[in-house]
């Protein structure tokens, strides 16, 4: 804990700063570091949804305790309207077209640090954020040399949080670098076991407060099938093997996803994997697991974070889910069309797996690493 007081006490510049309170452990304990490190601290926390549970009601009350504990104030913002436009309805939509959408990156970039950091300087004139993401963030400048196979000159680099298991560098991947530059993460230098000891060391009222699933919409509604159920009607479709040999049906796309292999409810001589979900025509398509796994996938939409876009071939570790291990891939770009060009994000590349990859689905990020070093990341594209 010592090295971390020591990290924030030599922070260079500004101490002023607002820390993002979900009523969480990870998040008190960063407002309590900062306070303890002499930083100037005020709370900030965004009402996300309505209704009971630790994501709504109970964390707003939860932040506040926290907040009035430290003797720091507390501000809450009404972000509802933004959250259901940006995160429930993208969701669904794209459950609804056979993707896997990821919710918690884009939540990041476009509901929380952006209007966190806006309305922070806007009401009370801080410019800086701190959140309790395990990850870490090294200002331009102060980025040890490093070789990574790309330009990183000028750039605010994003590191993988030291806890291996809690590592959320990858839900952080599409955050700008105007956005990079004023956040700090004390909690990427610690454990999870740290930060629970440490909290309740101190005495936080959080500190027992059980870990939260990995999706906050999961947790509300009970199960991410139950979230689902809410918005999008049952609709019946067939299970089919590539060649069109119908083998079952289905109540809906959206409740399966690439690789899955249980709860599919056919039987055939081999175990099957879902290897494509086909919106258009509302079927789930299944196969034996060599046919699986994926060589190569597009990647769109990318935002390049500790390098500038490469203009060639590129090695990298690559993960495709946030879960998934870190595998070796060339990273070649490939050229804008029309529609990038219009898009915030106009990046796309080619990814070639150094061995075939199983569970690639459109819809989640591919995010690019060099060892700790966060390079980018995008979102895999559907096929062809
Ligand atoms: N509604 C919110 N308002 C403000 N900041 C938030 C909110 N939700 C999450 N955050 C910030 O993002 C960080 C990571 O959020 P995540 O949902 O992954 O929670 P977590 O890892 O369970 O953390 P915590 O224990 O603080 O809830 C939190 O530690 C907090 O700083």
């Amino acid at each position: 804990m010592a090295a971390v007081l020591e990290l924030l006490g030599a922070w260079p510049g500004d101490r002023r700063v607002a820390v993002g309170l979900s009523g969480g452990v990870d998040s008190s304990l960063t407002a309590a570091l900062l306070v303890a490190a002499g930083w100037e601290v005020e709370g900030l926390t965004l009402w996300l949804m309505s209704g009971k549970g630790s994501c709504c009601a109970e964390g707003l009350v939860d932040a506040a305790g926290i907040c009035e504990q430290l003797g720091v104030p507390h501000h809450v913002v009404d972000s509802r309207a933004r959250f259901q436009d940006q995160i429930v309805d993208f969701l669904v939509e794209g459950y609804g077209e056979g993707l896997t959408p990821l919710p918690c990156s884009r939540c990041n970039r476009a509901v929380k640090f952006g209007p966190m950091l806006e309305w922070a300087a806007a009401e009370r004139g801080l410019n800086r954020l701190a959140t309790g993401h395990y990850a870490r963030q090294r200002p331009a400048g102060a980025a040890e040399a490093q070789a990574l196979p790309g330009d990183g000159a000028g750039r605010h680099q994003l590191l993988r949080g030291l806890d291996p298991l809690k590592d959320q560098s990858y839900f952080l991947y599409d955050l700008p670098q105007a956005v990079l530059g004023r956040l700090v993460f004390p909690l990427g230098e610690l454990t999870k076991e740290a930060t629970r000891v440490e909290a309740a060391r101190l005495g936080l009222r959080t500190a027992e407060k059980p870990e939260s699933q990995d999706l906050c919409l999961a947790d509300h509604h009970g199960s991410m099938r139950a979230f689902l159920d809410a918005y999008l009607p049952p609709r019946q479709g067939e299970i089919v093997l590539p060649d069109g040999t119908v083998l079952g049906s289905h109540d809906g796309i959206e409740h399966f996803t690439i690789g899955q292999r249980k709860g599919l409810g056919v039987a055939w001589s081999e175990p099957l994997h879902v290897v494509r979900l086909d919106g258009a025509m509302n079927r789930v398509v299944v196969a034996p697991r060599r046919e699986a796994t994926r060589q190569a996938c597009v990647v769109g939409a990318i935002n390049w974070v500790s390098i500038a876009p490469p203009e060639q071939t590129i090695a990298v570790e690559v993960q495709v889910r946030y879960r998934s291990l870190p595998e070796p891939a060339l990273l070649s770009p490939l050229p804008e069309t029309a529609a990038d060009h219009a898009a915030d994000r106009p990046h796309r590349a080619r990814l070639d797996f150094a061995e075939p990859q199983f569970s690639v689905a459109p819809g989640q990020a591919a995010v690019f690493y060099c060892g700790e070093v966060l390079l980018g990341g995008g979102l895999i594209q559907a096929e062809g």
